[in-house]
Formats: C-alpha cells, sequence, structure tokens
C-alpha cells in the first residue's frame, strides 16, 4: 500500500484498496471476454473522463474541442442509457468545449455536478472552501507570472498550475512554488498529479471515486434499469486521478468496469485498478459506439 505524504501531495501510485495491477497485463476492453461478461444482460452506466478520453491530449487546454463524431456517439448512447462526464475541469468549460449540456457533468474533480433535470446535485463537500481557493488561486497566479510558460486555470474548486510549456529545466522552480503554497497552509491543501499540471485542491476528502459513487446513489443507478436489466457501471479515465473511480467501481458490491485510457507505451510503468484498457480517444469512440448499439 502506498500511503499519501503527510505533506498534500498525492501518492504516485494508487493507494491499495482494490487490486492493483500494470495497465499492460490488462486486456483490450474492444475484444476482451470478461468485458463482454460483466456487460452481459446489464444496462451499462456511463462515466467518462474528459481530456485524454473524449478528446486527445493537446498542448493547450482551450484548444481540447471534442469532435462533432464524438458528441454524436455520447447522444446516440445517452438514448440508450445514462451517460454522465466526470472532469477535473469547470463544468461550464467541458460543456462549452464538448457542445454538450444536457448530460450530467461532474465538473473539478466531482467537487460540482450538474444534472440538466435535477439542477445542483449536493454532497458532503460542495461548499466550505471557497476562501482558500480564490487566495491561493490568487497567489498562484501572481507567483506563477515569474515563471515563463506556466499557465494558470482557475477553477470552481481548485486552481490548475500547468507546466507543459515551461523549459525542463525551470520545472523544478513550479514544483518548489506548488510546495510553497502547501506549507504557507498547513493541513489545508493537497496537490494532485496531471499531466504537465499540478492541481492544488482542498485537502478533503473528495474526488472523482467518491463523486461517482454519489452519482451512482441519486441518479439510483444501483436499481435495475426501466428494462428490469440490473445496471453495471463502466468508467473511462486516462489520468492518477482517474483511479479512485475506478477504485470506487471495483470496490462495489457488484463490481462495475473501469477502463483505462493509454498509450501502450507508458502501459508497463502504469499501476492502475482497472479492468481493461483502451489505447486512444478513437478506441473510446469505437468502444462507446459497441455499447450505443
Ligand atoms: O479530468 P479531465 O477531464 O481529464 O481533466 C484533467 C485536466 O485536463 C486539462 O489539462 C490536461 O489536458 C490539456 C488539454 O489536452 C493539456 O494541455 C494539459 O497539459 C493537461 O494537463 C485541464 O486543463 C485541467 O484543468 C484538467 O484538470
Amino acid at each position: 500500500m502506498t500511503v499519501p505524504a503527510d505533506d498534500g501531495r498525492a501518492p504516485a501510485r494508487p493507494v491499495s484498496g482494490a487490486a492493483t495491477t500494470t495497465a499492460d497485463a490488462l486486456p483490450h476492453a474492444l475484444d476482451a471476454p470478461e468485458v463482454a461478461r460483466r456487460l452481459d444482460g446489464r444496462r451499462p452506466a456511463v462515466f467518462l473522463d474528459y481530456d485524454g478520453v473524449l478528446t486527445p491530449i493537446v498542448p493547450r487546454p482551450e484548444d481540447a474541442i471534442m469532435t462533432d463524431g464524438m458528441r454524436e456517439i455520447l447522444h446516440s448512447l445517452a438514448a440508450r442509457c445514462p451517460v454522465c462526464i466526470v472532469s477535473g475541469r469547470d463544468r461550464g468549460v467541458v460543456a462549452e468545449l464538448s457542445g454538450v449540456d444536457d448530460l450530467v457533468i461532474a465538473g473539478s474533480h466531482g467537487f460540482d455536478i450538474w444534472d440538466p433535470q435535477r439542477g445542483a446535485i449536493e454532497h458532503e463537500a460542495s461548499r466550505g472552501w471557497e476562501d482558500l481557493v480564490a487566495e491561493v488561486t490568487e497567489r498562484v497566479r501572481v507567483a506563477a507570472a515569474d515563471i515563463e510558460g506556466t499557465q494558470v486555470e482557475p477553477k470552481h474548486a481548485s486552481v490548475a498550475l500547468h507546466d507543459r510549456h515551461v523549459a525542463p529545466e525551470e520545472r523544478p522552480r513550479v514544483a518548489a512554488l506548488v510546495d510553497e503554497v502547501l506549507a504557507e497552509h498547513p493541513g489545508e491543501l493537497k496537490v494532485t498529479p496531471g499531466k504537465f499540471v499540478h492541481e492544488i485542491q482542498p485537502k478533503i476528502d473528495w474526488n472523482k471515486g467518491k463523486a461517482v459513487d454519489h452519482l451512482i446513489g441519486v441518479l439510483g443507478l444501483d436499481h435495475p434499469g426501466p428494462d428490469g436489466r440490473p445496471t453495471v457501471p463502466i468508467y473511462l479515465g486516462d489520468d492518477i486521478t482517474d483511479e479512485d473511480a475506478f477504485r470506487a467501481l471495483a470496490q462495489r458490491e457488484t463490481p462495475g468496469l473501469g477502463v483505462l485510457v493509454i498509450d501502450p507505451s507508458d502501459a508497463a510503468g502504469r499501476e492502475t485498478a482497472a479492468t481493461a484498457v483502451l489505447a486512444t480517444v478513437d478506441e473510446v469512440g469505437r468502444f462507446l459506439d459497441g455499447l450505443a448499439r
């Protein structure tokens, strides 16, 4: 078991509680008998990460625009089963970049959940951290201005400090800034890892996994669907933060299905609680298209 460091930095590998393996040992979701077996006779409820799953990773966050084709696949799937997007981004940004405003979106790593039918979905971590996040966002914005190439993304319940365009030799300065900010707020903040991004969040026991479990309860997805078939939750994600959701599904009484989207060349080094893998956003489209039929 890897225990989180006490400085708020997330562990590099998933904390146990669900069995993990390296991604190169997992079957491919498009032809895995295990996936077919778990879906057989069941209605899927599909939870989807955004960046790296519904859109490829691109150099600038604002350019991750979902294709019309993926939007059609999502709508066709949503006509047959529940579909929710669960993103580290703000939900308004997800709606704008995806062009989707009629699905449940859990934004800000699941802190901010909106259902077009029910409105805001409240939970135990819905509020109480606003002043802290505003203060930290301003602190990071001012300090990062001195480090060329950084991009600060203010968000509803966190601030993302991107360093993709920072010279490699300057990146330790970005990490040092994050450490400084954490040290200024002992016990109040955590930083979750991402792809060339440090996500500084309130240190609250809430994450994508808790959000998915909460949604399953609120949306009644732990009961059979209208056609009487039992529901099986499926989560597709690519990041370390998505491991919380894979674990949450693996630990359910009737386990759900986690699908890790990962370039095969990175798979040997990635420990995961997922059940199967896909390699690209195109394969995600084919997998969802198959579920939609
Ligand atoms: O949970 P997600 O929906 O996967 O969001 C994770 C973060 O994605 C975005 O950053 C990442 O994707 C960008 C676009 O491809 C890329 O330029 C960046 O380097 C990546 O870190 C987003 O900007 C973050 O706010 C999300 O938390």
